[in-house]
């Protein structure tokens, strides 16, 4: 029979998806298990003693107004003697009643303080907890995600809806220490009639079900309110960072009409979660009242006119009844609030999903140098399943020599950069280090001696001090300025303000394109890697700095492995080998001068960029 009872429990449990929408708090609890408990069982208490004060105030104000009032008994002999002293005169119980509500009510007060402290540093641990979880899973997930998911979806996440489900906790908590209250005065009103008890459990219930279909409504709707969030976010963020393309190209207009669409829709979300959400109270406290005036004719007509209950009896039971309505009344609000709150739970589960992700495993082996050659067979590669960006590539990339790679625009040639830096893996054939497969290694050791100068060059908004030496711990200040020098950037640093400790503003916008390159090449030569990827590293740069940092550039390649990508030939004309890609797949490889001589793609490529120099010079 209980395993049948245990059966029924937990279908209904499944029923009502209870777990699926609250396992992410209740997995969280376990991180903060007493501060949570500190906070429900404080707010609890200080709830109670509200009641106990009304209660006590209750007396007070009929021990100053009725002349002869009767001393209230509460059932407790010794309470009743020692503390109401029911046998002392009218004055000294009034005494005693004032003492014990100024007491009652600094308890009460204490408890609450408590309460609401413990309430808040809970909320603050599930902030928390959530993000750090939500960084931890960026971290592990493939690059590929990235590609997919829009940055303002992924901020919105992090930022707002984080600081909604925050106040999920003391929404909960709320829910608990009222449900708690709800349950001694249940218990109080057994004591005085309990058919009178299972009738106002029954309608209430009733009132309860009736309500949970306007929950779903609400909660159904905040999923809207979180798209609409979600794509403000969005829309606000590329706004901000297309201010320059939008005013280049005067599309303020319709910039405009897209931001104020998107904060259109937040309003309008938000109006509808409110309209539904805002309906559970009065519609509660409209039918209770019912209820209630329903159920004193029902008793009076019945149970008093048989003399099973007595009228005080039944007095003292509304009395109780009156109080339980608004604790059902706050119940369903809160209820409300926590559904209007469930599409941010679903969208910060969704990011913290694990199996419909692809992740980063990473290898245990320590990368300790190359020592031959880093060798691809077979490789293909595709961003998604049925289009291949790289296909059947076999290659050799030689210690301490230079590959070039060719090709036109979209051939491939970052992809297989990024392939060989483990930013993908291939999705056939495999990659292998010294005859080692890539994946066995630990990534960091090796990206630790790798380097990568790429296009889009990421500048931190901090000191130019700080992004040269970004990943690189105890560096000498000779060091960096030697860097910066190599790199060509010294004369223009010097001649910022204030030099390297000058701040460079989000994404690097205080500097030119050309002066980004350079920092970033600087970045990359502090770290002394061993393996260099010169991804199109000076195609910001004007003719002049262009060569300088060329120089700088064969410089230090000497003893290093690179992998240089470009399409300006010069710049990789002394190359060891190059490599000609097209539409990922490779169709030539072999010195500068053997394919100029073989007169196949790179020889056209020569040709096309040559007349094009000589006819513009
Ligand atoms: N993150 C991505 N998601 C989906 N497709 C991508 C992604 N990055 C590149 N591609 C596609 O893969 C192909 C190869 O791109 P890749 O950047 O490797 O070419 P490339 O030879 O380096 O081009 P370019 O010289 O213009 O930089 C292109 O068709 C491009 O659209």
């Amino acid at each position: 029979m209980y395993l049948k009872l245990y059966q029924e429990f937990s279908n209904l449990f499944k029923k009502t998806k209870f777990w699926e929408n609250n396992y992410l708090f209740l997995r969280e609890f376990k991180n903060f298990r007493k501060i949570a408990i500190y906070a429900l069982v404080f707010s609890f208490l200080g709830a109670t003693f509200e009641g106990f004060s009304i209660g006590l105030l209750f007396s007070f104000l009929q021990n100053i107004t009725t002349v002869n009032a009767t001393p209230i008994h509460t059932g407790v002999e010794w309470f009743d003697i020692w503390i109401l002293g029911i046998n002392t005169s009218a004055i000294s119980r009034l005494y005693r009643i004032s003492i014990l509500i100024i007491l009652t009510t600094l308890i009460r007060v204490l408890f609450n303080y408590f309460g609401q402290v413990y309430t808040e540093i809970a909320q603050l641990k599930l902030g928390d907890s959530l993000r750090k979880q939500i960084f931890e899973q960026l971290e592990k997930v493939s690059l590929s995600y990235f590609s997919k998911t829009r940055s303002g979806d992924l901020i919105n996440t992090i930022t707002t809806e984080i600081e909604r489900i925050k106040y999920s906790f003391s929404a909960a908590s709320f829910l608990l220490t009222r449900i708690l209250n709800l349950s001694v005065y249940l218990i109080s009103i057994i004591f005085i009639s309990w058919q009178l008890t299972i009738c106002s459990v029954l309608l209430f219930t009733l009132l309860g079900v009736g309500l949970s279909t306007l929950n779903a409504k609400v909660r159904e709707e905040s999923f809207g309110l979180s798209i609409a969030n979600s794509q403000f976010t969005s829309t606000a963020i590329e706004f901000i960072n297309g201010i320059r393309t939008i005013q280049a190209f005067g599309t303020q207009e319709f910039e405009r009409q897209r931001y104020y669409k998107a904060s259109d829709q937040v309003v309008s979300a938000y109006t509808k979660v409110t309209l539904i959400g805002s309906l559970l109270k009065p519609i509660t406290e409209g039918l209770g009242t019912t209820f209630l005036v329903g159920m004193i004719i029902f008793a009076f007509t019945i149970f008093v006119a048989n003399g099973t209950l007595q009228v005080a009896s039944l007095l003292g039971f509304f009395f109780v009844l009156f109080r339980i309505v608004p604790i059902v009344q706050d119940v369903n609000g809160v209820r409300g609030t926590i559904s209007t709150l469930q599409g941010s739970v679903d969208n910060v589960k969704s990011l913290l999903k694990t199996d419909d992700k692809i992740y980063f495993h990473n290898g245990t082996l320590e990368f300790k140098g190359l020592k031959r050659s880093i060798d691809l067979i077979s490789v293909d590669f595709g961003y998604d399943a049925n289009n291949l960006v790289l296909n059947n590539i076999t290659l050799s990339i030689e210690r301490g020599k230079t590959t070039a790679l060719v090709g036109a625009s979209g051939a491939g040639k970052t992809t297989l950069a990024d392939i060989i830096a483990r930013f993908y893996d291939p999705t056939e054939g495999n990659v292998l280090i010294d005859g080692i497969d890539l994946r066995q290694f630990e990534i960091n050791t090796l990206r630790h001696k790798m380097a990568i100068v790429s296009q889009d060059t990421f500048i931190f908004n901090t000191s130019i001090w700080n992004n040269i030496s970004y990943g690189t711990s105890e560096v000498r200040e000779d060091e960096i300025r030697e860097a910066a020098r190599l790199a060509n950037a010294l004369e223009f640093i010097l001649k910022m303000p204030e030099g390297f400790e000058t701040q460079l503003g989000d994404r690097g916008v205080r500097l030119s394109g050309g002066q980004r390159q350079r920092i970033a090449i600087a970045r990359a030569l502090l770290r002394n890697p061993e393996i260099l990827i010169l991804d199109e590293a000076t195609s910001a740069l004007d003719s002049l700095s262009e060569r300088l940092i060329q120089e700088s550039l064969e410089k230090l390649s000497v003893g290093r492995t690179v992998i240089a990508i470009a399409h300006r030939l010069s710049t990789i004309a002394k190359a060891d080998k190059v490599v000609v890609l097209e539409q990922g797949r490779l169709v030539e490889q072999g010195s500068y001068q053997e394919l100029l001589d073989q007169r196949g793609k790179l020889w056209e490529y020569h040709k096309t960029q040559y007349q094009e120099q000589g006819q513009a010079g």
